[in-house]
């Protein structure tokens, strides 16, 4: 996610961390933020189980905007994001996520899952506003290959479609732009989006 300035500033100067779960909170722009990291199994449905306690966690702790991370659905695995994929919205975890959303009144920030559309797999995040509406969407657009001879070799575009736009949503006064995970390193998404007003 590529926030404001602003919102870097105000995290910045107020993450706390917690075991599992951070929170950030800032005064003066009146919201608390969550920031979740997730045990991801074989299982599912048991995976988006887990995440929506986690966002009822955030709501009780008094945040407005919750943030999952990256596949926290699937396992990341490229032999497994077909099997685990769904489509969006309708699948079962946009379901979730939007109920979620909707039942605890915040905007939440969906990490990644894999989605499946036209027979294409893509590594996608949704954002959900509190009537539980999707708001936005993002398709990761630089997927992370990596290939260290001797060393590690992992390529997402074994089994994943590339995203090739930016997208931004509106939370108050703050326009937030995504991305997810590898994405970050490629700064002119977000140069992009603060240039472009997007
Ligand atoms: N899932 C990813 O995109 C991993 C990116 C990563 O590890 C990095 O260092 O960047």
């Amino acid at each position: 996610m590529f926030a404001s300035r602003k919102l870097l500033q105000h995290l910045q100067q107020s993450i706390t961390l917690f075991s599992q779960f951070r929170m950030a909170s800032s005064s003066s722009t009146g919201f608390r933020v969550a920031l979740l990291q997730l045990t991801v199994t074989a299982d599912k449905s048991k995976n988006v189980a887990n995440a929506v306690r986690r966002l009822q966690q955030a709501k009780l702790n008094g945040c407005t905007l919750a943030i999952l991370p990256e596949c926290f659905n699937s396992p990341y695995n490229t032999a497994l994001f077909k099997e685990y994929s769904e489509v969006i919205p309708g699948g079962e975890t946009s379901e979730a996520l939007s109920q979620a959303a909707k039942s605890n009144e915040m905007y939440i920030v969906g990490g990644s899952i894999p989605e499946i559309c036209d027979g294409k797999v893509y590594n996608t995040c949704t954002v959900w506003d509190p009537n539980g509406n999707l708001i936005a969407k993002h398709r990761k657009v630089h997927l992370f290959d990596i290939n260290i001879p001797g060393g590690v070799c992992f390529k997402e575009s074994d089994a994943l479609a590339a995203g090739n736009t930016l997208n931004t949503f509106q939370l108050g006064k703050l326009k937030i732009g995504l991305g997810i995970c590898y994405d970050i390193r490629f700064c002119r998404n977000g140069n992009t989006i603060q240039k472009t007003r997007l």
